[in-house]
């Protein structure tokens, strides 16, 4: 296939470098959500505990689960959704085709369940490469994790992991710190690839590796795109419009801003999608933190849901297919 555009850091060489100038401005210039809208938001406390939970249960040595863990905890609500409460403007649903992804507490703790190991080879890394062609079709379906560097992304899949004590997910301070293609499969259900970060310390061979992984892998059915909440620039989402490939915007390390900035930031997503038609875009956007846990049982549902592990009826399908 042809490389008609890269990704933004590689993207300056390209035909494509006007497409990606300024795709998704950091401030709308005409958004339809009244400042003052967002202006009023009250600012929301976590829940006292919650973290220290989290970590518990993370580093204890018998699997269990965060949901059951937090029978009065909010862990299992959509972060998305308590921004949602507190503005009338719609955050996300363009017309009358699209609906939210709403799972049931029942769908997710059979999400959960997915995520739970008992042996050592039920979840586990498969594979670790740099060209893509290495990497053999598992014939399970696939989603990845990209962004820039220090995002999260291990970190996330370390979260999405923590009830499989056995399979480690080296995760890092320092940026740049994932170098290869690094397969997790899930059971017989999937596989999670976790990729290089670009930017900061990004490895020369990224653009052959991740690029070529995103554009010829045949069972890739999404692509979560992550941002920490704090620094968020959406001018990589072109590269997936452009090569069609289904994604979902991922804001992680939510433990790290307000809800004015959470709210701020979706609204942006709703403002892009409206402005640039985004197809492949879905149109919730997924805010967590791998830290605290929050939001981490909807992105395993979603990720239950869309490799079809789980069926959650309370999803319009079109959306997630
Ligand atoms: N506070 C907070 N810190 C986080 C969160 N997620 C990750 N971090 C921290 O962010 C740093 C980078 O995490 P990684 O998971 O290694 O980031 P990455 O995107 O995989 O980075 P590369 O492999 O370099 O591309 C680490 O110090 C993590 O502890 C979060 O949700 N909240
Ligand atoms: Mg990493």
């Amino acid at each position: 296939m042809k490389a008609a555009a890269a990704l933004p850091v590689c993207c300056r060489q390209t035909a494509a470098a006007s497409l990606l100038q300024n795709p998704y401005p950091s401030t709308p210039a005409n958004s339809s959500i009244p400042a003052s809208a967002v202006m009023r938001v009250k600012s929301v406390r976590m829940m006292s505990g919650q973290e220290a939970t989290f970590r518990r249960i993370r580093h204890g040595s018998k699997p269990d689960s965060l949901l059951t863990a937090h029978p009065a905890a909010d862990l299992y609500s959509d972060p998305c959704e308590k921004l949602q409460r507190l503005i009338e403007v719609p955050l996300f649903g363009i017309g009358t085709t699209e609906k939210p992804f709403r799972p049931t507490k029942a769908e997710m703790l059979q999400a959960q369940e997915v995520f739970t190991s008992r042996k050592a080879r039920d979840i586990r890394r498969i594979d670790n490469v740099v060209d893509c062609e290495k990497a053999p079709l598992y014939h399970l379906p696939e989603v990845a994790f990209m962004g820039r560097s220090n995002v999260g992304k291990s970190s996330l899949i370390r979260a999405i992991f923590h009830s499989s004590p056995y399979v480690k997910v080296p995760v890092s301070k320092i940026a740049g710190f994932t170098k290869t293609l690094r397969f997790y499969q899930v059971k017989e259900h999937f596989t999670l690839v976790d990729m290089p970060g670009y930017g900061e310390n990004q490895p020369t061979y990224f653009k052959e590796c991740v690029e070529d992984f995103l554009q010829h892998r045949r069972n890739l059915m999404r692509v979560f795109m992550m941002y920490d909440s704090r620094d968020v620039q959406f001018d990589d989402c072109a590269y997936m419009e452009q090569f069609r490939i289904p994604y979902a915007i991922v804001l992680n390390k939510i433990d790290l801003v307000n809800e004015t900035t959470r709210l701020k930031t979706v609204a942006q997503i709703r403002q892009i999608r409206e402005e640039y038609g985004s197809p492949c875009c879905f149109p919730q956007p997924f805010l967590v933190s791998s830290k605290t846990g929050e939001g981490l049982a909807y992105i395993q549902s979603f990720i239950a849901h869309i490799t079809s592990t789980v069926e959650t009826n309370s999803t319009d399908q079109k959306l997630s297919a």
